[in-house]
């Protein structure tokens, strides 16, 4: 599963940190087993049996805090955190990793309540906390998600989130903290009582990151005057999509602030593409588990006045990790796919089958929350996981916005201690 409830999310997370669970090693049955083995399971001298750990020949297994863990020997040397090994002042690696050798051993493993130490064939010693190698293991990663609040329109309206207030957002820590805590949940957030000019939206973006720059420049005004050859840029209603997908790395963060609009129409569309993905997850496992194989193309091709772009993204509609099958982009535009000729006939047909599945899901009118974009609310959407879109509309009206660089964004975020 990729997706939990948040309270199971942070449940987990105090548990392992609180190292909640202490067991001794005959509480198992299986380590009973285990300890025939050629190498005997070896625990803490001291106090309580919260760490046990077995010496193999080509790893070192652990079990701490209710978690087995398997550490590769080179790993261990690898990771080492000694003065010689690694810069703390710059949190990089001195060590050259080419240097060890693929078959190292450490040749004496010791442990204390909260440290293991190890010694190698040349006499350098290693030491871990328990806590850090909790944290940074493998079987410990593959707990850690992003905590989401997956939504349909009742549940984001029921959530009630309140708008950050412009000068909160930018002169306080909270403000800035609350904003960014209710992007991650909900990958869309409102800034409210902003000056309705691009500079002061500009402000707001250089809060939390920098400004990516694109083929629509770096802040953007933009009318239906078909300044560029794009639907964006007339009055037609455009169906939920995401926006960069013909990127190698599809823009992190939109946002939108209406300047003006004097007319009718032009309400914007926003629905959690993660909350219908996991709908497809549940209800057709086989589709979601195409679309997030089967690379495809989108591309923008554009011959427009000076403008001359051609721009080709490559990569699956549903985008997970490896490791722990979290979802973690979604790509999804009917404008911009472009010609599918990477994979053959029958599994075309297929995908289009799990496109149909997607799309069903993410046109259900439960799942679609609309809003009227105003002078002086700024919308902040992650393009990564939530679509967007608009209803066709009449007279003048002018948006102007920019794409912010997700690294950054996350960086901010992390900075004031939320976990991204
Ligand atoms: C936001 N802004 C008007 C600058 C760009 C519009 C980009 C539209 C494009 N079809 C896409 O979905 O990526
Ligand atoms: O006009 C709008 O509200 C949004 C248009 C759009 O999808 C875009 O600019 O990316
Ligand atoms: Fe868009």
């Amino acid at each position: 599963m990729w997706y939990h409830r948040l309270s199971q999310i942070y449940c987990s997370i105090q548990h392992q940190l609180k190292g909640g669970v202490r067991h001794s090693a005959l509480q198992f049955p299986c380590f009973q087993n285990r300890l025939l083995a050629a190498h005997r399971w070896q625990h803490t001298a001291l106090g309580p049996l919260n760490c046990v750990w077995q010496q193999h020949e080509d790893h070192l297994e652990l079990r701490y805090a209710g978690t087995v863990m398997r550490f590769d020997y080179v790993w261990l040397r690898d990771h080492c955190r000694s003065a010689s090994c690694y810069n703390s002042k710059t949190n990089q690696r001195s060590l050259d990793t080419a240097s060890v050798d693929l078959g190292i051993k450490p040749q004496t493993i010791r442990m204390n309540e909260t440290m293991l130490f190890l010694t190698w064939p040349d006499g350098h010693v290693t030491r871990y906390s328990l806590e850090w190698l909790l944290k940074n293991s493998y079987e410990g990663q593959k707990q850690t998600i992003q905590p989401r609040i997956l939504w349909n329109a009742e549940i984001y309206r029921q959530a009630q989130v309140l708008p950050v207030d412009f000068q909160s957002f930018l002169e306080t820590k909270d403000g800035l903290k609350e904003f960014l805590q209710n992007f991650l949940l909900y990958g869309i957030a409102f800034v409210e009582n902003v000056p309705p000019t691009r500079e002061d939206t500009e402000k707001l973006a250089g809060r939390i990151s920098l400004i990516r720059e694109t083929i629509y420049g770096r802040m953007w005004n933009f009318t239906s005057d078909f300044s560029r050859g794009d639907t964006a840029y007339t009055k037609l209603a455009l169906d939920r999509h995401t926006d960069t997908t013909y990127f190698q790395e599809p823009c992190g963060i939109q946002v939108f602030h209406c300047l003006r609009h004097e007319g009718t129409g032009g309400r914007t569309l926003l629905v959690d593409g993660f909350y219908a993905a996991e709908k497809v997850l549940q209800r057709a496992p086989a589709d979601f588990d195409l679309l997030s194989k089967v690379p495809l193309k989108h591309e923008y091709i554009e011959n427009v006045g000076e403008c001359h772009n051609h721009m080709i993204g490559v990569g699956p509609v549903l985008n997970i990790y490896p490791w722990n099958k979290e979802l973690y982009l979604i790509r999804y535009n009917n404008y911009d796919r472009a010609v599918i000729n990477t994979v053959p006939y029958d599994v075309v047909h297929r995908w289009y089958a799990a496109h149909r599945t997607l799309t069903t899901e993410l046109r259900r009118p439960e799942n679609e929350l609309w809003i009227k974009l105003k002078p002086g609310k700024v919308l902040f959407i992650d393009n990564w996981r939530v679509l967007h879109g608009r209803e066709s509309f009449t007279g003048y009206r002018q948006l102007c916005g920019c794409y912010l660089t997700r690294d950054d964004v996350l960086s901010t975020a992390r900075f004031l201690g939320l976990q991204a």
